[in-house]
């Protein structure tokens, strides 16, 4: 393995969390949400670190060896490996919430089509679905779940500066759209975040269909 572990890092607990990477990704991969190498997945190690994937791989393909760990900073560790052209945007959802533990992002088809659609409000306002209580801490269809969607951009210390903005306002965060890119969601554990992802991939799809269907 070319992943040099600091000596407070287990080998088997990198592994853990380097196969539930994996695992997750070619399982999200075969719904046809990572196209062409996109999207990328982490899960926290221990308080200073992240596993993340390597950048550039196939999502549909990736086994351990295409995961490394990154500090809270998104600097690699131990390896010369480049780790996912976003990290900084998991390593920010790991120093803001320290209970969360997976970092999910995917660019499926649907998830860039309405971030395209609602890049104007800045938000999307999920109303009256009752899937909306998959989303941690909902616990009702007639609650408002905002979604924002960021304006896309390269520099990653802007995408950053945006989410931080956000979260400064105390409005509840759970996942965000970056216009004409995909989605960002996180939760306390892998399945926690497979939920919110999912969630919201389906609620995306029916806001998308209401438009159809009503214009
Ligand atoms: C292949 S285009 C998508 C990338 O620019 C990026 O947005 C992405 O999701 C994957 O980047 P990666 O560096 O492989 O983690
Ligand atoms: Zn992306």
């Amino acid at each position: 393995m070319s992943q040099q572990l600091p000596a407070n890092i287990p080998a088997a607990l990198f592994n853990e969390r380097a196969d539930a990477i994996a695992d997750a990704a070619r399982e999200l991969a075969q719904h046809g949400w990572t196209p062409a190498t996109s999207s990328n997945f982490s899960m926290r190690v221990d308080a200073d670190h992240a596993a993340i994937t390597i950048s550039g791989r196939d999502k549909g393909k990736l086994g351990r060896a295409d995961i490394m760990l990154v500090d809270m900073q998104g600097k690699a560790v131990g390896t010369a490996s480049r780790p996912s052209a976003e990290t900084e945007l998991h390593t920010q959802v790991y120093r803001r919430w320290p209970d969360v533990n997976a970092v999910l992002h995917t660019h499926s088809r649907t998830q860039s089509v309405a971030s395209r659609l609602f890049a104007k409000d800045g938000v999307i306002k999920l109303e009256g679905w009752e899937l909306q209580k998959a989303i941690r801490g909902h616990t009702t269809h007639e609650d408002v779940l905002d979604l924002p969607v960021f304006p896309n951009t390269q520099h990653m210390p802007e995408l950053v500066a945006q989410v931080d903005a956000w979260i400064d306002g105390g409005k509840p965060l759970h996942a965000y759209l970056i216009n004409g890119h995909g989605i960002y969601t996180w939760g306390r554990d892998m399945a926690e975040a497979r939920r919110h992802l999912e969630a919201l991939e389906f609620l995306l799809a029916c806001e998308l269909d209401l438009r159809r269907l009503t214009s």
